[in-house]
């Protein structure tokens, strides 16, 4: 009989487990809506949210279903994407959640996979931002995605695992246990649309790539974006790969556009715990000290090997 979720994060911190076992029932909940598309009750529309990005209507109901999930947990702050700052929620809480509710946005019409990707932080000692501890301090993190399943990938710091939702009884049951990047990458994962504005490295390492048997990494690469870093970054932990979002040249990208506090410091967690890497081309990224809820980085993450492979362009630069 396959392991629930709830008994899964019964060996763990108890407010941990309260607000992943919170924050499930809200991916169901949101789950619901995006099943409903169209057909919801949910108005549309767009607005611009904190990062200037525009925010949808389904960005909104999902910072609303997951404010009041982290309310009913013992949350003290609330740090989300479509929020300008970080919100104060119940003043006896031990924990800070930041979080990206809506992971893919453009593709929400599209029918395409998208998620919620989350990090839970301990309270600073001396009162400094909750949100400027760099993610080696994460007590957990985890993504949902919406998608053919509604899937948990998930980390307490011992290992990766992964629960699928079974809509008949509505648990969450583990399907992968500890599971293991392969270390070989035979696909990178960029928006390759945007290939002008990169860095020398960047721009070299991909074009490496894209020679395959031909060229020096002596193989071929397969090439997937599905411009939702969730299922990006399942199929990759999965099959192995790599994931970039490197900082280009376009006004506003020189740090690329995933946020380092809510996007990839959940992601280089669970890529850590699951034996990949993650890093800003650079720099492991667990190790920077943000400097606002909102920042951005550039990220590359996926297979250990192939990570530090890129990163060699760098370093050659
Ligand atoms: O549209 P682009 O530039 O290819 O960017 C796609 C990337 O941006 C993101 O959608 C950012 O997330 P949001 O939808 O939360 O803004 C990633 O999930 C995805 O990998
Ligand atoms: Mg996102
Ligand atoms: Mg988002």
């Amino acid at each position: 009989m396959p392991l629930t979720l709830s008994t899964y994060l019964a060996n763990g911190r108890a407010d941990v487990a309260t607000l992943i076992g919170e924050l499930a029932a809200a991916a169901q909940e949101l789950a619901g809506l995006v099943s409903r598309g169209a057909v919801s009750a949910e108005p549309v529309g767009e607005t611009a949210n904190g990062g200037g990005d525009v925010q949808k209507a389904l960005d909104v109901a999902a910072d609303r279903i997951f404010s009041k999930a982290a309310r009913q947990a013992p949350v003290a702050f609330y740090g989300s994407e479509e929020q300008d700052g970080a919100v104060a929620l119940n003043a006896n809480g031990t924990l800070a959640l930041a979080i990206d509710p809506l992971d893919g946005s453009s593709n929400i019409e599209t029918n395409v996979s998208i998620g919620t990707i989350f990090s839970i932080l301990p309270l600073t000692v001396d009162g400094s931002d909750v949100f400027c501890q760099p993610g080696n301090r994460q007590l957990a993190a985890g993504y949902f995605i919406y998608g053919p399943q509604l899937l948990l990938v998930v980390s307490l710091g011992q290992g990766t695992q992964v629960f699928c939702h079974n809509p008949d009884t509505g648990e969450f049951l583990q399907t992968i246990e500890r599971m293991q990047i392969p270390e070989k990458a035979k696909e990178f994962s960029v928006n390759a649309s945007n290939r002008r504005y990169w860095q020398e490295p960047v721009l070299r390492y991909i074009e490496d790539c894209e020679a395959g048997t031909d060229g020096p990494r002596g193989r071929n690469f397969n090439m997937r974006w599905v411009a939702s870093a969730v299922a990006d970054a399942y199929r990759i932990f999965l099959r192995g790969g790599i994931y970039l979002y490197p900082g280009d040249r376009r006004d506003g990208y020189a740090d690329g556009r995933i946020r380092l506090v809510y996007e990839a410091n959940p992601i280089a967690f669970l890529a850590e715990q699951a034996g990949g890497a993650g890093t800003n081309g650079q720099q492991r990224l667990l190790d920077i000290v943000p400097e606002k809820l909102h920042q951005r980085t550039p990220i590359v993450f996926g297979s250990r090997e192939e990570v530090m492979e890129m990163g060699r362009y760098f370093a050659k630069a």
